[in-house]
């Protein structure tokens, strides 16, 4: 089967194929999204709240981010696998962002990279896309802002931030980004900006207009522990199928049922 590339998501929005992207973290988990069809895998740095028991996203380092994303590369034969560069790695100069974004694919076997931001970050989207990498952008909700948001809020709302969206979207395509990342906006506003670009859209909370679809793996298998945002459908419940296998295994052991016979040596 033949690796899933920008071409290949270009041309999905083109005949109006819908695309997915779900985050995975491990190899395993990489071979099972693979398997299913999963057309990108983002190891996300959310990586941090979600495997890795930080509160946020903010204190995910490189070497953390590249040990995951290099198990996913090994499981993933079809998807495009990307690397969620994290806080710090490539808002200081723009020789870090090329430098740490093209250890993604020297180091961990990624196929491209994603960063946060608009305007401000336009020359080292050019810089990566001139070294030859591949780069995936992130709009609206970019929880690496956290701070300077005050909170995980929808983005966008106002005239005049809709109007900022739109012109960080074009400016980003000028600079070369693939496709664009669109995190918790009006379903309105998310289909404007799929309508302007000619490169692909990607909602996470955009509704559904945008030429893909994405969420945390976790989140929609029921499997993050706790409260998932409002655009999560929640495809299966992992935490009851887990706690439901794990308290029966102590049942069994405690009442001599398990191991049985058959998995004892003579
Ligand atoms: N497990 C997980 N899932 C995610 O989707 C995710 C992460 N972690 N970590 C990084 C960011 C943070 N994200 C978040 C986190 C919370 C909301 C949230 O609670 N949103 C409110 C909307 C509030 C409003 O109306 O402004 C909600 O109720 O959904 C949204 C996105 C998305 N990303
Ligand atoms: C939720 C997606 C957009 C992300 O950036 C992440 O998982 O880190
Ligand atoms: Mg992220």
């Amino acid at each position: 089967m033949s690796r899933v590339t920008t071409a290949t998501l270009q041309e999905m929005k083109a005949k109006g194929v819908k695309s997915t992207l779900l985050t995975a973290y491990d190899y395993p988990t990489a071979r099972l999204l693979d398997e299913a069809g999963i057309d990108i895998l983002l190891v996300g740095d959310s990586l941090g709240n979600v495997v890795l028991g930080y509160e946020n996203t903010l204190p995910v380092t490189m070497e953390e981010s590249l040990h995951h994303t290099s198990a996913v590369a090994r499981g993933a034969e079809r998807a495009m696998v990307v690397g969620d560069m994290p806080f710090l790695s490539y808002q200081t100069t723009v020789a870090d962002a090329v430098w740490n974004a093209g250890r993604y694919l020297k180091e961990a076997g990624a196929h491209a990279v994603k960063l946060e931001g608009g305007r401000e970050r336009a020359d080292a989207v050019r810089a990566m896309v001139e070294t030859g990498i591949p780069v995936m952008g992130h709009l609206g909700l970019t929880p690496q802002s956290v701070h300077q948001f005050g909170g995980f809020r929808v983005q966008g709302k106002s005239e005049d931030a809709a109007r900022r969206l739109i012109e960080d979207a074009v400016i980003l395509e000028e600079a070369g980004i693939f496709s664009l990342l669109l995190e918790c906006v009006p379903a309105e506003l998310a289909e404007e900006v799929t309508t302007d670009l000619c490169i692909p859209t990607l909602s996470c909370g955009a509704g559904p207009h945008c030429s893909g679809q994405v969420m945390v793996l976790h989140d929609m298998l029921g499997f993050s522990g706790g409260k998932v945002p409002k655009f999560v459908k929640q495809y299966a419940n992992l935490h009851d199928v887990i706690i439901e296998a794990l308290t029966t295994f102590k049942k069994e052991v405690q009442e001599g049922v398990f191991p049985g016979p058959e998995h004892c040596y003579k």
